[in-house]
């Protein structure tokens, strides 16, 4: 079973943070987008342009099943949680689901130059606020354990998460 999951919005860190937070605490770290390109064998960009959003969203849940089967840091993306038989499993889990939350502005910074983001390219910038306000209520109710990630190193996010450790254990148990 994976020992967390790392939900947020595209651009929190997810997959940054998980990865550190991987190699920290030698485990294996497992990145749903990653999962999902290996086995598709196409790029995200390219799943979405040649079968849409619902195929995409389809192998997402199927790759979210079996993913949290497996030991490790799980990096979730972030439209995983707005599927509800999505977010039913990850309540029923009872595996730690930790939030890393960013503001709007933030994530904008950080995802200026990324092309591979086929949701992002098509929104407005209040699109975009809108989907992130949207989004934060479904990730602050799938959440144990929230972290702020504005203007902070992920060495020093994740260093945050693992003091919480006692508490990630007793969900657990
Ligand atoms: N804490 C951070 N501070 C600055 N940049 C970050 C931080 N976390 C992630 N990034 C950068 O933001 C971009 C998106 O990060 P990523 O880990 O892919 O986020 P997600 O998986 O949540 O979409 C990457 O370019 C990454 O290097
Ligand atoms: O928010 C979303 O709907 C998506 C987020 C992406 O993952 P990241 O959150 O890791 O960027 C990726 O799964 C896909 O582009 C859709
Ligand atoms: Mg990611």
């Amino acid at each position: 079973m994976a020992q967390c999951i790392l939900i947020g919005f595209m651009g929190s860190g997810k997959t940054t943070v998980g990865r550190l937070m991987a190699e920290t605490t030698r485990t294996p770290h497992l990145d749903l987008d990653e999962l999902i390109i290996a086995q598709s064998g196409q790029s995200i960009n390219q799943i979405f342009a040649a079968h849409g959003e619902a195929y995409f969203r389809d192998l997402e849940s199927q790759v979210l099943r079996s993913a949290m089967r497996a030991e490790g840091i799980l990096s979730t993306g972030g439209g995983t949680p707005v599927r509800k038989e999505n977010r039913d499993l990850l309540a029923q889990s009872g595996i730690p689901v930790i939030f890393l939350k960013a503001s709007p502005e933030v994530i904008r910074a950080r995802l200026k130059e990324a092309s591979d983001r086929p949701l992002l390219r098509k929104l407005s910038a209040r699109q975009f606020v809108h989907l992130h306000e949207e989004r934060e209520a479904y990730y602050a109710q799938a959440a144990d354990l929230t972290v702020v990630t504005n203007h902070r190193k992920p060495a020093d996010i994740v260093r945050e998460i693992l003091t919480r450790a006692d508490l990630l254990e007793s969900k657990r148990k």
